[in-house]
Formats: C-alpha cells, structure tokens, sequence
C-alpha cells in the first residue's frame, strides 16, 4: 500500500520523532511505499540522519508544499493519508483526494496515552462533510488500544558499549568507569539544579550527560554560581540522530526523558526513568502521569511503588536512589512484558491491519 504521512512541527522535536519512526516502521517492517510531508526537513533529517541507508533510500521524506505542487509531485493517491497529531492536511492536497477515483482512508494519529478512555474513541469514525473516510487512531499500552512504535527493537541483551557514535567519542573518554551514568533530557519547567546539586548527598560518583542544550537552558555553567558537587560530573552531548540516542538511553542506568517518543524508548531500554511529560495547561498532563504510572505500576511491591512515584514527581533523589538497584530488575521486566503484549508488531502493524 501508499502511505502519505502529513508532519507539521509544531514544537520540540517529537512530531518529526514518532512520523519518522511510524514511516520506517512501514517502510522496513511492512514493506510499505511511504512518503512523509513535513514542513520542518532540516529537524526530521537530522533525527533520521543515524538510520541505516537501507532503511532510509525507501522512504521519500518531501517537503510540505510538495504535497500539492503538481510541477514537483505528480498526484498520486496514496491507501493511507495519516495526519499526524491531527494536524490539517493543505487544502490543494485534500482538493486532490476529492477528485481521485478511488479515496484513500484518513487517519488522524493521536497522542499517546494510558488513559482507559482512549479505549473507547481507538478506531471510530469521524464523519467528514467532504465523504472520505476518517478515523482515529489512539496509540496506547493496552492491547486493545493503537499499539506503540516499537521499531527498532533494542537487542535483547546488553547493548554495545563499543559502538560509540562518533559525535559521542569524546564525551565518552570522558565518562568514569565506576561512575553511575545519568541522562537529561526534559522540558525547562524541572526543578534539575536542585535535583542535580541533591545528588551530591549520595555516596557514590555519577557521570550526568545533559542532551543538547540544557546546559545553556539551565545556565549550569554560567555566573549564577551552581555549587557541582564534588561526586558530580556534568558533560554535554550534542544533539544526535535517533538511533544514536537510543544508544545513549542503553549506555545509561537512569535516564531523564519527555513527551512521547523518548519515553517509549526509555521503556525499551529496560532502564529507570523519570518522565518529565509535557505540561498542559489544564493539568491535563497529572491525569495522564497518573494513567502511566497505574500500568507500570501494576507489578511493583509497596516499596518500590513509593520510590518511583516519588521519582516521577520530581522529589529529590536522596529520597529514593537507594531503590535503583530493584528498579533495574524492575525496568527490564516491564519492557519485557511490554514487548510481550506488542509481539503482534505494535503500532504500525495495527494501523497496517486497520487500513488493510
Ligand atoms: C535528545 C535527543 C532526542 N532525539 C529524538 C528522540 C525523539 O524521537 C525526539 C524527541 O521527542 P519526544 O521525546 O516526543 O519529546 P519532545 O518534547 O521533543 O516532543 C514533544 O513535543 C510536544 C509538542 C508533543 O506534544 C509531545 O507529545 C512530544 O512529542 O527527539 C534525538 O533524535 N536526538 C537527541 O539527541
């Protein structure tokens, strides 16, 4: 089939994250003949630009105008129309769809969420005045919700240490053998400087990797005096391709991650993880933390349970360090289950079996 992903960015770097992952995920899973329309290349290319070039050469990534531009794109109906995060198709191209002989189907792909409502909305329709059909499609952990974007699936085992990508080499000369490696990756509303200056009370080393600009965001190194702690080492890294950090959430025993895809992929490591979710307005963002943590807490002890909650709210890590041991145990468990439930393929097999 032909698939056309629509991607508006609207912020951060997510929208671009889950189209690409969605498009290679058919593309190199499904064998399916994917086109992506975005109107930010220069942000999707370089979170695609780690992918394998087999992967890569089937995907045709265009830009957004090339959607409806008959001089650079001759219409072609697609099978499948997605918009991704409900973001409108451009008028010409949809005037295009009109007019097709045979219709495509639209599909609208939701945010991600735990929430058990999802359950009822995954799938429905959503009658058009223009007649082509539209549905929704809500990504989700349980089986009968849309699936998550699984591809690709961290090996088994350990992934190799030896592998450094090479914009990685000279933070990782860097790195302490037996520092305990964390790292950052969250929107500028957490408390980080105090957490990280809480840190300073553990008794042990920790490497701290601050992903692209959080450094400067957070003015760490600048006038406003950040007393670093003696067992504290902060390093930078740049902003890398998706694989490749994936690789850095692997190499990591506590990772600090947002929004949508980099939270997945923290699951997928198998590590302890804070998930700074993006903040709503009406603290939309409590009732889906909350949804979360009821899943993935659903095997936990007492303890445990109370650590983790404590660590996703942000309380300090004096508070619960000392359990990162058994949430270790804990996180490698929870991302074999979860690869358990998606053995039928997850997200793109799904919408691959709806749309078929
Ligand atoms: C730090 C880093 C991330 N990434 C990738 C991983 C992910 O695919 C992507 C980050 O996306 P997310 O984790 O989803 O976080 P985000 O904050 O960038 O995106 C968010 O944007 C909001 C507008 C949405 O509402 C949220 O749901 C979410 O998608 O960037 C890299 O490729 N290299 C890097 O160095």
């Amino acid at each position: 089939m032909r698939w056309d992903i629509f991607c508006q960015i609207v912020d951060n770097y997510g929208d671009a994250g889950v189209c690409w992952r969605l498009a290679r995920s058919l593309s190199s899973l499904h064998q399916q003949e994917v086109r992506i329309f975005c109107d930010d290349l220069p942000t999707l290319n370089l979170i695609a630009s780690g992918t394998d070039a087999s992967v890569k050469e089937h995907i045709d990534i265009q830009p957004w105008e090339a959607s409806f531009s008959n001089a650079r794109h001759p219409v072609q109906t697609p099978n499948v129309v997605i918009e991704a995060f409900g973001c409108d198709l451009p008028e010409r191209y949809l005037a295009g769809l009109f007019i097709a002989p045979v219709k495509p189907i639209i599909i609208n792909l939701e945010y991600l969420s735990a929430e058990p409502w999802i359950l009822d909305f995954h799938g429905k329709a959503s009658p058009q005045s223009h007649g082509i059909s539209k549905y929704f499609f809500f990504p989700g952990f349980q089986n009968e919700a849309g699936g998550i974007l699984i591809d690709p699936v961290p090996s088994d085992g350990e992934v190799s240490k030896a592998n450094i990508p090479t914009a990685l080499k000279e933070t990782w000369s860097k790195l302490r053998a037996n520092a305990k490696r964390i790292s950052v990756f969250c929107y500028p509303g957490a408390p980080l400087r105090k957490w990280l200056e809480n840190l300073g009370s553990l008794n042990e080393d920790i490497d701290v990797l601050l992903t692209h600009g959080h450094a400067e965001q957070l003015s760490l190194y600048g006038q406003q005096a950040f007393q670093l702690p003696s067992n504290l080492q902060l390093l930078s890294i740049p902003f890398v391709s998706q694989d490749e950090y994936d690789w850095v959430l692997s190499q990591c025993d506590f990772n600090i991650v947002r929004g949508e895809d980099s939270f997945v992929r923290a699951q997928l490591a198998g590590k302890p993880f804070i998930w700074h979710i993006y903040p709503q307005e009406d603290r939309a963002h409590e009732v889906k933390l909350a949804a979360f943590l009821d899943l993935y807490l659903e095997e936990a002890d007492q303890e445990l349970r109370l650590a983790i909650i404590s660590a996703m709210t942000w309380t300090m890590p004096s508070e619960w360090f000392g359990m990162l041991n058994q949430w270790s145990i804990y996180a490698k468990d929870w991302r074999t289950q979860l690869l358990k439930k998606q053995g039928d393929g997850g997200l793109a097999a799904r919408l691959l079996r709806f749309t078929s």
